[in-house]
Parts: structure tokens; C-alpha cells; sequence
């Protein structure tokens, strides 16, 4: 495949892992579940290496001996279909490492059953920041694991709520042959992949995509392929002891060659630090006060900021302005040598360096609601700086708080914006207002209200915008909605959480009930409003008929 390249246009440096081989149990025959068969992989992970190579660290590298484990979990983990989606879950398991610009996936499939003599059948991706894996990545179980029953693991497998944090196996554990299946990853699109070449016409459909407790992301595939989890770039590799200097080639642990390739060869290991420190590049999201505490400046790196992932710094914004006026504890106002009606800013009126994922919340319930909201997500499209790259299907809710007022319609939006997080907060005000929103009672009736429920992984608490929403951790309204369009994401920030698991637990969750997948473009029939089903709440309508 072609080289890929920095924002500079210079070629990046690989790291190439070849024949990493497992058996898995992958294929759309029962005797390929039953028997299984080899699998082999080659993977070309694009990244710059200078910065672990000026250090001599491990840290600011992929390491190759876990890369090769992970390959080989997704391999033994939970059986596809499809060759392709082995690959797009390798492809979102390297991905997930936030120093890794692009990556190459090659699955190899020797003993396919194809009838005629072969030598080999290939499946080869190219997966980056911006054609983003259509798979969620590889989640390691906790390491406390009861052993795995015998035989083949599950054709299907639960959504791996709760295992957002990854607890990566220590360097060693086990050999590869005895790793235990991976939990099942969640399908990002419900579409049923089609058979695999040699396959008999009618031959089932991959029973691994959708078959989990949330029912399959309501998407568009394509929409969905551009879209990443928001846990994916959460996922930190595990370190583990760093292996001899200058071992440029050097033998697997799986027999498979594995090749650090410099793309320049100038650059020494006393090049000079470009701006910005390793602590930019920090951490996963971690659901403790004391870990999200960051200083950095908020400059999300173009290549850091994943639509939808928080592979960016955590950033936690008080409300200091640039000028460096105030004590970071000073948010009562007094005292801080501000001049009247002087324009005070701080970070959230910055503007990112790329494109950031957010999520806005819908909701109306006066007049024409769903029209209303509809009007309002091309609206928001249309807004310069805003791109809505995904919508959730809609639901009806129960007002939460507030005076006695009709039910509400909800439903999220998953954008991506140039805007400064302040500026997003005034162009979605816009839109309210386009509507006809008045603020009279708190939380009472609206034609529309627009919230950013997260801007990225900004953490903020300022007089005007609080990021994520303050309360969205306990909204059904907002959760489940989000849950559906994105079942991978991850609330940040203190009370925040998987998304799905938060929406299950939400106070408000009973007064949910499903109205529409195509809301956007057909009407929602009067009978559902008035009829909701009892204990409907986990579950959206079905996807319509091809
Ligand atoms: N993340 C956020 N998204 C939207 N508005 C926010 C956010 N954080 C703070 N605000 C502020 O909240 C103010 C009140 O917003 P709004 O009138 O929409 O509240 P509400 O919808 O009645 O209640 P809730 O905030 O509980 O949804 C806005 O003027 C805005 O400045
Ligand atoms: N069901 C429901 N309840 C609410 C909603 C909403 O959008 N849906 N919004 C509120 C304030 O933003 C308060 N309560």
C-alpha cells in the first residue's frame, strides 16, 4: 500500500509485524466454527517513532510484543463471519493506540473452503483518523478470569459494558495458544455483512453482528465506518519490558518477522522535541478526580483528536482567563483585576487545531416536536464549523423535572466542529432560538433545547458552559439515545462512564419509549405516541426493510 504521511506531507515510520499466525474459528460455515482453522495476520503500523527512539522509551512507542498478543486475541476472540471484520477489529485495536496514525491490516486465510486449488486468500485494510474502523476494538478481559470452558468459543458474546478500561495482561501471561477469547466486540452498523467469497449463495448471515443485548447502532454504514467509538482511543497499550536497543529486526514472539522501519533516516536520537511534551499525550480516560487533573494548554493535536474518541489529552478547563489573572481557584470574580466590560476569555473560546467530536442533546416538546427537531439537526448542519456526522433514533420521554408538561421527543446528535466549545454553545443557541425557544420557567416547556453534552474530552466548569452537561450522567433522555448511535461511548469526567451502562441504571429510564429510526425522513405515526408498549424502554424499532 502507499506510503501515509504526516500533516507536513513526510512519510511516516512503520512498524511491521508479519505472520502472526493463530487459529481462530472464524468463517460463515458451521465446519469452520466447529473445527476452525489458521489465520494469518500482517500489520504496518504508521506512526512517528523519533520520540521514543530521541528517548530510548517504549512509552512513546507501540510495543510489538503486545501488538503481535492483540492480533492474536482478535484471531482466538470471538468468531466472525468474515474475514474482513477480523481485520477491521485488528484494525481498531492498534487504532485505539493514540501515537498510531494508520495502520495496515492484512488477514490471511490459507485453508479457506474454496473449491478450487489456491495458494492464499487475503483481506488487506487500511484504517487512519479519518476512515476509522468499522469494529470496536479488541477489549482484554479482567485478568481474574474462571478458565474458559473447552472448545470454541461463543459465536456470539454480550456488549462489553463495563470493560472500558482496559486491563491489559502482563507482559508473558499465558502463551498465545491458551489466551482466552475476547469479549465480543460491539457492531457498529446493523447491516448484515454479505457472504464471503466461496460461500453458497444463501449461506447464513454473520450471526456476530448484532446479535448482543443493545440492539445494533441504527446507522447508516458509512456514516458508521466514519465514526469512531468514543472508549476506542481510550485504550492504552500495556508496557512491558523494554527489549534490547537496536533491534531493528528482529524475530516475533510468533515466529512472524517484525520490522521497525524509520522513514527518515537524519533524525537521530538527539533530534530535538517538536512542541509539546509527552504528558500531552496523556492518559485514558480514567474515572478518578485525580487522574483527570491535567495542566496542558488546550491544543488538541490535529492527530490526536479522534471524532468521538478521547485519544487527546484529558483537558480540564477552569475558569481562568488566558491573560493568567487569576488563581486557578478563582471563580468567584472578586478580586481578580478583571476591568468591567472587558471581554474575558478563557479556553473554551479557543479553537482547536482539527475537527472535534461532540455530542449535542435534543429535546422539544411544544409544537411540532419532531419537526422541530428535525429542522434543527440541518440546521445545525448547516452551520459553518459544524459537520453532524450521525443521529440517534428518536425517543419519547417523560419530562424530567420541572413543571407537569407534555412528554418530551429526544434524540442526539454526534457532530464534529472547528468551533470553540463557547462558540458551538452560541451556535446551538442560535438554533433554539431559531425555534422559537424562550427561557421562562426552569425546565419547563421548550420548542427546543439544545445541550452539549460532551466537547471532546474537555473537562470544563465555567459561569456559562459546564463540560460534559452536568447532568447528563443521569439522563435516560440523553443516554440512551447516545447509547444507540454510539454503543462504545464514554461519558468522561467524574460520574461519567460507558454510556450504555450509565443509560441502564438512569432514573429516568422507564419513561423512555422508542419512536422512530427514520425520523428524519418520515413522519412519526400519531399511535405511537399514545400507545407505548410496557418495558420498551431498552428497546428502538427495529432497522425498516432493505
Ligand atoms: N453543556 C452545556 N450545554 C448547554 N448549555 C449549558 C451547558 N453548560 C452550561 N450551560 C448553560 O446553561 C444555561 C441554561 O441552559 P438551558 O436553558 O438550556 O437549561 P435547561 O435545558 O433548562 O436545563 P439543563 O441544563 O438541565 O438541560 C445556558 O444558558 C448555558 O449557558
Ligand atoms: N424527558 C425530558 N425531560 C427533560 C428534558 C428533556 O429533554 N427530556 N429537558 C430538560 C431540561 O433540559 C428537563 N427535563
Amino acid at each position: 500500500m502507499s506510503d501515509v504521511t504526516d500533516a507536513q506531507g513526510h512519510r511516516l515510520d512503520q512498524i511491521r509485524l508479519v505472520g502472526i499466525s493463530a487459529t481462530g474459528y472464524h468463517g460463515v460455515f458451521e465446519h469452520e466454527r466447529r473445527e476452525g482453522q489458521t489465520f494469518v495476520v500482517d500489520v504496518v503500523v504508521h506512526l512517528d517513532t523519533r520520540r521514543a527512539a530521541a528517548r530510548d522509551d517504549l512509552a512513546h512507542t507501540l510495543d510489538y510484543g503486545t501488538l503481535a498478543q492483540q492480533v492474536v486475541a482478535v484471531i482466538e476472540g470471538p468468531p466472525a463471519d468474515l474475514i474482513e471484520t477480523v481485520a477491521e477489529r485488528i484494525a481498531a485495536t492498534v487504532l485505539a493506540d493514540g501515537a498510531v496514525t494508520a495502520v495496515d491490516v492484512s488477514v490471511h486465510k490459507p485453508q479457506a473452503p474454496i473449491t478450487v486449488p489456491f495458494g492464499d486468500v487475503v483481506v488487506e485494510i487500511r484504517r487512519d483518523r479519518s476512515k476509522l474502523p468499522a469494529a470496536e476494538p479488541h477489549r482484554p478481559e479482567p485478568v481474574t478470569r474462571a478458565p474458559a470452558p473447552a472448545g470454541p468459543p461463543p459465536r456470539t458474546a454480550a456488549l462489553p459494558i463495563g470493560t472500558v478500561e482496559v486491563a491489559a495482561a502482563p507482559a508473558g501471561q499465558g502463551s498465545p495458544a491458551a489466551a482466552e477469547p475476547a469479549p465480543a466486540p460491539a457492531p457498529l452498523h446493523a447491516e448484515p455483512p454479505a457472504a464471503p467469497p466461496g460461500a453458497p449463495a444463501g449461506a447464513p448471515a454473520a450471526a456476530g453482528f448484532g446479535a448482543t443485548p443493545i440492539p445494533a447502532p441504527l446507522v447508516d454504514p458509512a456514516a458508521a465506518a466514519a465514526v469512531g467509538p468514543l472508549g476506542a482511543a481510550a485504550v492504552a497499550p500495556p508496557l512491558v519490558p523494554l527489549p534490547p536497543p537496536g533491534d531493528v529486526v528482529t524475530r516475533g514472539p510468533l515466529g512472524g518477522d517484525v520490522q521497525v522501519h524509520p522513514a527518515d533516516e537524519q533524525v537521530g536520537s538527539s533530534l530535538p522535541f517538536p512542541s509539546g511534551d509527552a504528558t500531552q499525550v496523556v492518559a485514558p480516560f480514567e474515572p478518578d478526580a485525580t487522574q483527570v487533573v491535567s495542566s496542558i494548554p488546550f491544543e488538541p493535536d490535529a492527530t490526536q483528536v479522534m471524532p468521538f474518541g478521547p485519544g487527546d489529552a484529558t483537558q480540564v478547563v477552569a475558569p481562568v482567563p488566558l491573560d493568567g489573572g487569576h488563581d486557578a481557584g478563582d471563580v468567584d470574580g472578586a478580586d481578580d483585576g478583571v476591568v468591567e466590560g472587558e471581554i474575558v476569555t478563557d479556553r473554551l473560546d479557543e479553537v482547536p487545531d482539527g475537527p472535534v467530536g461532540a455530542v449535542l442533546a435534543l429535546g422539544a416538546n411544544l409544537g411540532n416536536a419532531q419537526e422541530t427537531l428535525r429542522t434543527a439537526v440541518g440546521d445545525l448542519d448547516r452551520t459553518p464549523g459544524i459537520d453532524v456526522i450521525d443521529v440517534s433514533p428518536l425517543a419519547r420521554t417523560a419530562p424530567v423535572g420541572g413543571p407537569e408538561q407534555p412528554d418530551f421527543l429526544n434524540a442526539v446528535v454526534l457532530v464534529r466542529t472547528t468551533l470553540s466549545p463557547r462558540d458551538l454553545l452560541r451556535a446551538t443557541q442560535a438554533v433554539e432560538q431559531r425555534h422559537g425557544r424562550e427561557r421562562t420557567e426552569h425546565w419547563g416547556p421548550r420548542t427546543l433545547d439544545v445541550d452539549i453534552v460532551v466537547y471532546g474530552s474537555v473537562l470544563a466548569v465555567t459561569d456559562d458552559l459546564e463540560l460534559p452537561h452536568p447532568r447528563a450522567h443521569e439522563r435516560a433522555f440523553v443516554l440512551q439515545p447516545w447509547a444507540q448511535v454510539d454503543p462504545a461511548a464514554v461519558l468522561p469526567g467524574l460520574g461519567g462512564g460507558p454510556v450504555a451502562a450509565l443509560a441502564a441504571t438512569a432514573p429516568d429510564r422507564e419513561g423512555l419509549r422508542w419512536l422512530a429510526l427514520d425520523w428524519l425522513t418520515a413522519p412519526v405515526p400519531a399511535a405511537q405516541w399514545e400507545e407505548p408498549a410496557e418495558n420498551d424502554a431498552q428497546a428502538p424499532p427495529a432497522a425498516p426493510e432493505a
